[in-house]
């Protein structure tokens, strides 16, 4: 619960949204309130009704006004609730969209903590999950909880209209429902969620090593013994997911005994008030009725309990990040007026990583505008590095790195506009193919849109799409291919239209034939930029200006594709190797 709290507490990315949108999240409360409400009337109304209607009728003006009660509130109900459903979507999917750009601007300003930790494709994927889990919380917590609790004090407050003790029964005893209930859970099941996670965890890392070694277990003949190690991890992890089951079973079975006892204190003090008069006793069923409709409303508080420590995590997760993103930021010294970024340069740059050897020793390098440098290296040699030190996410140890005269250091503010990176793990949302593209430059065209759908051949794959432009792309984009999403993360590029591009293996993973292609769309389109690209193998080399190889903590072989062709014994083989003949 304390946990809970201070996360609430500390949390600046979804509160703020509370007060920016309060309007419409007013609006959404209303229409959750006036659907249940709308469902106690009816039944209310209809059993007044009912209960009147079996007595003779003198004219049938005296059951005029519940019938037309009835009608109103039976199409009361299902309208509020499509309203309610609509504006709740729609407040969450707006406050969800811009999540993901802010998402989007952290990871692109290349906070140096995060890629320490994790690939960016990955990171994206796991925020993707936490805004799921956001999502879910209001739609699933927060919304209904509210609800849950307007009505039970207006409710109430209603019966306390008629009888003042009644009210108060029913408010301590509905309390239990909607106060008691949801803090127990909230206790019982923060500590269920950290046991899981912890057995969770434990079998991710079991798994992993198992299958690391799977050959050495195999070669000593105890597999029986390392599928039993598995088959009790996941038997720990079985009951504690029974216990929850057997928690809520029990949980939801009292919430019932209690709405069931409210229901029997509702109908005693209808017949003890009303109960005495012939018209009087229609009322006793009404009340009888009245709270079935909003038992949903109320339970629901205490499920929504039960999932908050699942949520709280991710909030967390989010909070974290932009933390860390804004103070690396701050720790920025001083900054540049505007970016004039153009030839890279690498004087004397010596780099280890702390208490690592070296990686570089006095190296230097200088990129040219425009040019198209390959980075080669045997795998560890450094290539990633490097590009870690041109982005400003890792510091020299010795010497200095300048684009266009200045210190990378101080054009972080600056660096979106200056560089942009294309990857192997290119990240698309499950948003449309326009507000994906839409990430590189926020205010573009439908044209700029097709004109660079054009460049990256994906014109026609889009036009054939259903709502073309406005179709939407699963998340990840789990509907492309690996070449359709590198060109659509190239499309983007192409918008930010940043002079420096990096390339950290944007083909890896792909087949010959298709990198081959992308790598063409990709050395055509970026013509005029100046491009680094890191690559494990030589296919597409001959597309590029400049070849150097990362070796021995510098360069050990530099050249145009063409002279190292002629004049190194060493790239001719293995360009050889590489295609194969
Ligand atoms: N954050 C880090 N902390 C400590 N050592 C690191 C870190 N990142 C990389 N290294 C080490 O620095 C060396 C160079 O790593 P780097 O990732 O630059 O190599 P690479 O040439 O890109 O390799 P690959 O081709 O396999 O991606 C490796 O030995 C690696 O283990």
């Amino acid at each position: 619960m304390h946990d809970f709290w201070e996360t609430i507490k500390h949390d600046h990315w979804v509160f703020p949204y509370l007060k920016k949108y309060k309007a419409l999240l007013a609006l959404i409360i209303f229409l959750g309130f006036m659907t249940f409400f709308c469902g106690g009337a009816l039944m209310f109304t209809s059993g007044y009704l009912i209960s009147r209607s079996a007595q003779k009728p003198e004219n049938i003006l005296l059951v005029y006004a519940p019938i037309v009660l009835t009608r109103a509130f039976g199409i009361g109900r299902p309208s509020f609730r499509y309203a309610e459903r609509l504006t709740s979507h729609n407040w969450v999917l707006r406050i969800v969209s811009v999540f993901r750009k802010r998402l989007y601007e952290i990871v692109e300003s290349g906070t140096k903590s995060i890629y320490a930790r994790v690939q960016t494709g990955e990171m994206f994927n796991l925020m993707a999950n936490d805004l799921f889990k956001i999502e879910n919380m209001y739609l699933r917590v927060i919304f209904p909880s509210i609800i849950g609790w307007l009505l039970y004090i207006v409710g109430s407050i209603a019966l306390g209209v008629f009888s003042p003790i009644a009210a108060l029964i029913v408010l301590l005893v509905l309390g239990l429902n909607t106060i008691v209930l949801p803090l127990i859970t909230l206790a019982i099941m923060g500590q269920r969620d950290a046991q899981q996670k912890q057995v969770e965890s434990h079998i991710y890392t079991d798994l992993t090593d198992s299958v690391m070694g799977l050959q050495d277990w195999i070669l000593a003949g105890r597999t029986d013994e390392l599928v039993q190690r598995q088959e009790n991890d996941f038997k720990r992890l079985g009951t504690l997911q029974t216990k929850d089951d057997h928690f809520d079973w029990w949980r939801n079975f009292t919430s019932e005994i209690i709405i069931g006892v409210v229901a029997l204190i509702l109908i005693i003090f209808a017949t003890i008030t009303f109960g005495h008069s012939q018209l009087g006793v229609n009322w006793i069923a009404a009340f009888g009725l009245v709270l079935f409709p909003i038992t949903d409303a109320l339970s629901s508080i205490s499920q929504g309990f039960g999932e908050l420590p699942r949520y709280t995590d991710s909030i967390k997760r989010l909070n974290d990040m932009d933390q860390q993103s804004q103070s690396e930021q701050n720790q920025q010294l001083s900054q540049v007026e505007a970016p004039i970024a153009n030839e890279i340069k690498l004087n004397a740059v010596n780099f280890a990583y702390a208490n690592s050897e070296a990686i570089f020793k006095d190296l230097n390098l200088t990129i040219a505008a425009g040019e198209h440098l390959a980075v080669l290296g045997q795998s560890g040699a450094g290539k990633s590095t490097l590009l870690k030190l041109i982005l400003g996410d890792e510091t020299p140890t010795n010497g200095n790195i300048t684009i266009g005269g200045v210190n990378v250091g101080q054009l972080q503010e600056h660096r979106a506009e200056i560089v942009s990176v294309l990857d192997q793990q290119p990240y698309l949302f499950d948003t449309t193919v326009s507000n994906n593209l839409k990430l590189g430059k926020l205010h573009a065209t439908d044209t700029e849109l097709w004109d660079v759908l054009e460049k990256v051949n994906l014109k026609n794959l889009v036009a054939q799409l259903p709502e073309k432009l406005d179709t939407p792309m699963t998340e990840a984009g789990k509907r492309f291919s690996g070449g359709e999403k590198q060109r659509f993360a190239l499309a983007r590029i192409l918008l930010q239209d940043t002079p420096i591009v990096i390339l950290d293996e944007p083909t890896v993973g792909l087949d010959p034939i298709t990198e081959l292609n992308v790598l063409q769309t990709i050395f055509e389109t970026l013509q005029d930029k100046t491009l680094v690209w890191v690559t494990h193998h030589l296919t597409g080399v001959e597309l590029v200006d400049q070849v150097i190889f990362i070796e021995d903590q510098g360069i050990s072989l530099a050249g145009t594709p063409e002279d190292l062709l002629n004049q190194s014994e060493r790239f001719a083989s293995l360009l050889v190797m590489d295609h194969g003949i």
